[in-house]
């Protein structure tokens, strides 16, 4: 597996800027700041429950924060007209955990959905286009025209993947992709993603409990707690904190064989 390269610092793709999320009452996220450069492939960690996936659908416009803002390539989400959130949507891949495949489509047609509602491509071109993405992603032409329940679960990742790079997205979102993976097809998987970021210049921001993850692929790691990002730096520079959530994390057994293995 090849190790994430020094990389020059590159404009922001992201931009959130004291973020304050809440389910009625709740506080999940309280002055969170984070920024992510283009290029770089972030991993967000967390306990269960500190507000990764929230923070994602806030990024993404799931969810609409209760203050702060939140910026993508420069625009404001609260700010931005029906066109550039159309735009920033062009420009984004989400992978949700459950790959949120359609069950009644096949693989093709799932790959080729995005392409369907954003294009006015003809059918042709767009059938040759999902074609490309799916074997972009490592999978055989045998597997175009299965259903998502006749698909192993790394399979449905990689399909739930080629369908979120169909629009050539220059930023995509991850949750636990790994997640129900075996170590071996964790491993390739992640080694997919990396390829991809330098291959196509991706920037990534991936939420993950995978700590070979972050050793193998990731640039930055950002790590929530105490309803706010409280370190974005690398493995190396984070084994080194005195946060005690952060030690226990990398500095506790499951970290340091992750370490020992990178
Ligand atoms: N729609 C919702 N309504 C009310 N509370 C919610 C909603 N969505 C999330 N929450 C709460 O927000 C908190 C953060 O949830 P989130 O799913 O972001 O956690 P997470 O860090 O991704 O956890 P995990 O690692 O277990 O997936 C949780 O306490 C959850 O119960």
């Amino acid at each position: 597996m090849t190790a994430p390269k020094e990389k020059p610092i590159r404009e922001n793709v992201i931009e959130v800027r004291g973020l304050l999320s809440q389910f009625g009452d709740r506080v999940i996220h309280h002055d969170l700041d984070l920024d992510v450069q283009r290029g770089e492939v972030l991993g967000v960690v967390g306990g269960s429950g500190t507000g990764k996936t929230v923070l994602l659908n806030s990024i993404i416009g799931l969810k609409q924060p209760e203050g702060g803002s939140v910026k993508l390539f420069g625009v404001d989400r609260e700010t931005m007209t029906k066109d550039e959130a159309a735009e920033v949507e062009r420009r984004t891949g989400v992978l949700f955990q459950q790959g949120a495949l359609f069950s009644a489509l096949t693989v093709l047609d799932n790959v080729a959905s995005p392409l369907v509602e954003h294009t006015t491509l003809p059918a042709n071109t767009i059938r040759e286009l999902a074609e490309m993405k799916i074997a972009m992603v490592g999978l055989k032409p045998e597997s175009h025209y299965l259903k998502p329940a006749e698909l192993s679960g790394g399979m449905r990742k990689r399909v739930g993947l080629a369908r979120a790079l169909a629009l050539d997205p220059e930023l995509i979102f991850l949750d636990e992709p790994t997640a129900g993976l075996d170590p071996i097809g964790a491993a390739a998987f992640d080694q997919l993603i990396r390829d991809l970021s330098d291959d196509l210049d991706l920037t990534v921001f991936m939420i993950t409990h995978d700590l070979d993850s972050l050793y193998a692929i990731c640039d930055k790691v950002a790590v929530l707690a105490d309803k706010h990002v409280v370190a974005k730096a690398t493995v190396q520079e984070l084994e080194r904190s005195d946060h005690p959530w952060i030690k226990e994390y990398f500095l506790g057994p499951r970290g340091r064989a992750a370490h020992k293995a990178a």
